[in-house]
């Protein structure tokens, strides 16, 4: 018997990934809310769940960066496919409420960075929380505190929108990833493939040579970004997203010929990019 699939996501109902996760899953799935996103890559390299959803990067701030940390650490979780949603800020507030008796902003630091703007104008003090959602629950017991999150808080907390699309660049949107343990994929037309790599040592043209191996086999690259290494200052892993897929004949030419000119080489998996 075919058993369903669980999907985990960062939680609770009605969080930004909680809306990305419905745009993937079938409706026999099962979707698992999760308190972090570490969270939910221990359950799925423990085999506790089958696939997840973890948003990656938003156009207005960047990467998800324990995202980033996390792929770096859990070795046999693999990514599937990436889509991207827009993201729309709304300010949610108990009925009966009016934004001058409002004390504190709460979200979840994401959208607080993509309302930067948008809150330095309410003059108003801001309170990081672990998700939207968790943010729009404590306005339900808090008269005083507003959230900043998607229009689905205000159905699931009893909450009242008073203003919408409040995020500081109209083109907001963020990067999702489908996650998968040990997952193997093949070649669809539209794919990505990730790595993160570290250089030997720092000495010119380091970085240079293995960027010159990309154009070499006329492969584009979508994406760098550095993180600390954790090893001490100024050492660097180096996440580096590509178009094409791994068993693509020119990117497997041009991760053999990387692989050895790093230190560390490390594949985050080729992945189909999926419209939603
Ligand atoms: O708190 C939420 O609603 C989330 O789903 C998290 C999260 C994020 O970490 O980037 C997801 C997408 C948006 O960019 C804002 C917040």
């Amino acid at each position: 018997m075919n058993k369903n699939k669980q999907v985990g996501y960062l939680g609770p109902e009605g969080t930004f990934s909680h809306e990305a996760v419905l745009k993937v899953v079938d409706e026999t799935d099962e979707i698992k809310p999760y308190p972090t996103i570490l969270n939910i890559f221990e359950d799925l390299e423990d085999n506790k769940i089958d696939m997840a959803i973890v948003p990656v990067e938003n156009s207005t701030e960047g990467s998800v960066l324990i995202t980033l940390d996390c792929l770096t650490n859990f070795n046999n979780i693999k990514i599937i496919q990436e889509f991207q949603i827009p993201i729309k800020h709304n300010l949610l507030i108990q009925h009966g409420k009016t934004i001058d008796e409002i004390k504190v902003i709460c979200s979840h630091q994401q959208p607080l960075a993509q309302c930067r703007e948008y809150i330095y104008k309410l003059k108003k003090p801001v309170q990081s929380m672990p998700s939207t959602a968790n943010a729009a629950r404590y306005v339900t017991e808090i008269e005083t505190a507003a959230v900043i999150g998607n229009k689905m808080l205000a159905d699931k907390y009893d909450l009242k929108i008073i203003d919408e699309n409040i995020q500081d660049y109209k083109n907001n949107v963020t990067r999702f990833l489908v996650l998968k343990k040990d997952a193997k994929t093949k070649p669809t037309g539209h794919d990505k493939t990730s790595i993160i790599i570290s250089l030997y040592d720092d000495k010119p043209g380091g970085f240079y040579k293995v960027l010159y191996e990309f154009k070499e086999e006329n492969v584009n690259l979508t994406h760098i970004e550095s993180r600390p290494s954790k090893e001490g200052m100024g050492k660097y892993l180096f996440f580096i997203d590509m178009e094409g897929h791994k068993l693509d004949e020119n990117i497997s030419r041009v991760l053999m010929k990387v692989e050895k000119k790093v230190k560390m080489f490390k594949i985050l998996g080729s992945y189909e990019t999926i419209n939603c």
